[in-house]
Parts: structure tokens; sequence; C-alpha cells
């Protein structure tokens, strides 16, 4: 019998490393190298030609923010989720700050099913850890565990869980089920009005700073909460030199501690608000070249386990206005890999294989989602992107799958574009466009 679907890849490389065939027969990596070729499938099948191109497990986001339901004139769903393939995703998982908030059952399972209609990435719904995302009382977190959803990973970001007593709560309760709390750490105290890194820049601008220890203060008790209680703790967007400190000591001591960071805090300072351009406001904010010099070794020697985009598209309304009046936030999903080359690969800091792990192995290990991250062997699901290292391409909001077009990297030549993406073996992209 012949297989529903089958796809024959030439040429690739799988992880940078030497060329082979990969064969993808009905969602699984069938057979590679020699036996590609000599497969009894391999005839009938559909030829892409992967000469020279990077394949990597499909990539994996832990923090995305699609805008659905509630505000789908700057995200639905579906056009996050074509972002994400273009990005080189098989799967997102999907920030719970919307409206209604994503803290029942009933919602994280709309953001599922809505996920699955879309059939671009598999979109996995995040919980609020509390009611509302007010900070007050504990959401009904096995209640969403135990739905259809399955969820696991639980935050209130865009704001932070910022009383000690609910996150020792919060990070007890999800032990039952695996879960991990994502912690936007931010002290509200330190950081009412703020609109920028605290520094000389926002001195001179004139604006209010969110300075570095409002970050690193949250960090460090949430730290020592988790090792307390021997809970695992996400830490989101992680932006500052003193936070990659705090989180190092933290697992040398054992605490089950995971980090994040954003390609735009691997790139760009807070030199950037010197123009006023609201495209560059962002929670936690751009912070100074040593910061984003601690980030890098952060993340290629482990300290920071996984690139998170953080993808935050707003409607133009509330982007091209006042500064101060601004929403925080930019897109990323289709400009992260990338982002990643430029930053990590191309300065020798990380290799193919470390960008597997950063960007697709870790966010599946952290999140608990099973058929991602695997390794690219036979027998694994078919769930890959092949990238074109030696190509560039120009970042153009207009051109990008988000509704919205809060791109940082406007006119900016980027390394490594996505040529191509599966998603259990059927072509998401092809030729760096969707498919279908
Ligand atoms: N990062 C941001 O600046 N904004 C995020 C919220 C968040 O990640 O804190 C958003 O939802 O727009
Ligand atoms: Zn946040
Ligand atoms: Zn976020």
């Amino acid at each position: 019998m012949s297989a529903d679907l089958a796809i024959l890849i030439t040429g690739a490389l799988p992880y940078g490393e030497e060329s082979q065939d990969l064969l993808l027969v009905d969602g699984i990596i069938a057979a590679m190298g020699q036996d590609a070729v000599t497969h009894p499938d391999a005839a009938g099948a559909q030829r892409v030609d992967g000469a020279g191109l990077i394949v990597l497990p499909g990539l994996v986001d832990l923090h995305t923010h699609l805008r659905e339901p509630g505000r789908e004139d700057a995200e639905t769903v579906e056009t996050g989720s074509a972002a994400a393939a273009l990005g080189g995703y098989t799967a997102i998982f999907a920030m719970p700050n919307t409206d209604p908030t994503a803290d029942t059952a009933g919602v994280v399972e709309q953001v599922l099913r809505l996920g699955q209609a879309a059939g671009l990435v598999d979109v996995q719904p995040i919980g609020a850890v509390t009611v509302g995302r007010k900070g007050e009382r504990l959401a009904e977190l096995a209640a969403m565990a135990h739905s259809a959803a399955q969820v696991r990973v639980f935050s209130d970001d865009g704001d932070c869980v910022s009383d000690p007593l609910l996150m020792r709560r919060s990070l007890e309760y999800v032990k039952a089920f695996d879960g991990v709390i994502a912690q936007h750490a931010q002290e509200p105290r330190l950081t009412v009005g703020s609109q920028m890194h605290e520094g000389a820049v926002s001195a001179t601008l004139g604006m209010t700073g969110w300075p570095a220890v409002a970050e690193e203060a949250i960090i460090a008790r949430d730290c020592l909460l988790a090792d307390h209680v021997d809970s695992r703790l996400h830490i989101c967007h992680l932006s500052t030199a003193g936070s990659v400190d705090i989180v190092a000591a933290a697992k040398a001591r054992g605490t089950k501690v995971t980090a994040e960071v954003t390609p735009h805090h691997l790139l760009l300072t807070d030199q950037a608000a010197v123009g006023y351009d609201p495209v560059f406001k962002v929670n936690p904010p751009l912070r100074t070249s040593p910061d984003i010099d601690a980030l890098r070794r952060g993340l290629a020697r482990g300290t920071i386990d996984i690139v998170a985009t953080d993808h935050a598209p707003h409607a133009i309304q509330d982007k091209e206005c006042e500064w101060d009046q601004a929403s925080p936030g930019m897109l990323g999903l289709q400009t992260a890999l990338s982002i990643v080359v430029l930053t990590m690969v191309e300065p020798g800091l990380l290799d193919w294989r470390g960008v597997a792990r950063v960007m697709s192995e870790a966010p599946a290990t952290i999140g608990v989602l099973a058929g991602h991250g695997r390794p690219i062997a036979v027998g694994e699901p078919a769930n890959l992107v092949l990238v074109d290292a030696k190509a560039h391409w120009t970042v153009r909001g207009s051109d990008l799958a988000s509704l919205s077009r809060n791109t940082p990297y406007e006119g900016m030549e980027l390394p490594a574009p996505v040529m191509a993406t599966f998603l259990r073996g059927r072509p998401t992209v092809l030729n760096g466009q969707l498919v279908g």
C-alpha cells in the first residue's frame, strides 16, 4: 500500500552537518540517507530540493501573544499561526492575556480548537495563574490541566504574580501535574509609570525608568520560593546581566528554574528609544550593551535555556501614538530565527545543534509538549524546518503575515530565511511562502 503523504527532501544538512536525503511518510521521518532513496515510498514522493539548506527540528515558541479572543484586529489565532509557520515554528504556546482571559477550561479549549482549525502549527494554550490575571486568587489550574488543552504552563504574563503567597501557592499547586509557573518578573511598586530602562538614556530623555532591580528582585525571590517548595519555575523574557547571575546561582544550588531571552533583548539597546518611536517600547525594556553581552553568554553556556519570541502584535492606533500612550510589545515570530543567527550563530556563540536546543528541544521540554523538539531521526515526528544560511532577506512589516506591523527590524537585511516548514510531514511553508 502506498503512503497518503510522502515527501523526499534531497541533499539537506541536518543540524548543519553532512548532507542527507530525508523521506517523510504519513507524518513520520521514515528514512534518512541512502535508505530514503531506496525506500518503497520514495518513488511516488513529492520532491523538495533541500540542497545546501540546514534542517532543524520545527521551532517551538514558549511565549507568543495571539490576540484572540478579544483583539482580533491586532492578531487572530490563524494569522499568528501563519506568522509562526513562516518563521519556522511547528508549535507555539499562546499567552492567556486575552479578553476574556484564558483562565478557565472553556477559554483554553477555545484557543486550542482555533489553533487546530487553522492547522498551521500546534497552538498550545497557557493558562492564567490568577482569575482575570488580577493577582487576587488562583484560577482553576487543575481544570485547565485536565481539560482537552492539557495546560502545563501557567502565567499572568503582562503582569507579575507579585504577591509572594499566591506565587508560593501556585508553584505548589502545579506540581500535581508537572506544571510550571512562567513569571513576568516585574516588581510593580518599583516600576510605577515606567516607560523604558532606567539609566543614562532615560535620564537624558526625561522618561520614567524601569530599573534592573525591579526584575532581579522578583527573580531572586521566586528562585528562593521555587527552591523552598521544590517546584518548577520559568522566568519569562529575562533582560539584565544581574538576572543571568541570579539564575546561574539558583541553578548551581539545584533550583528547578529555567529562563528565556527574547531575540530583541539579544540585539537592541535602550539607545533605540532616542527617536521616541514606540515600536521600540517593550516590557521588559531594551537594556544596555553590557546586558546584551551577558544575555548572549548566558544563552551560550546554558544559564538561559531558551529563546522565546514574546511576539506581541499591537494595532496601529496602539503603537503609532505618543510613547507614553503606546502599548508595549513587538512582533517576533517571523524574525526570531534570523536574529538568533545574527546574534549567536554568526559570532560563533552557538552552533546549529545549539539553535535546535534553545529554539526547539528545550522549549518543548519545559512546556511538556509531546511530539515537538524531537531529534531528527528515523521514526520521529516529521516536524522540521529548512533554513538557507547563505541567503538574506529584508524585513518589511507590510509583508509579514501578522495583522499588526510593529516590527522593530523594519528595513533591516537579516540572514537565514526560512525556506520550508513541515508539520507532521505536511508542508505549511515551501519556497518561503505559505502553502495553500
Ligand atoms: N512584552 C510586552 O511588552 N507586551 C506583552 C506582555 C508581556 O509580555 O509582558 C503584550 O501582551 O503585549
Ligand atoms: Zn511579560
Ligand atoms: Zn509576553
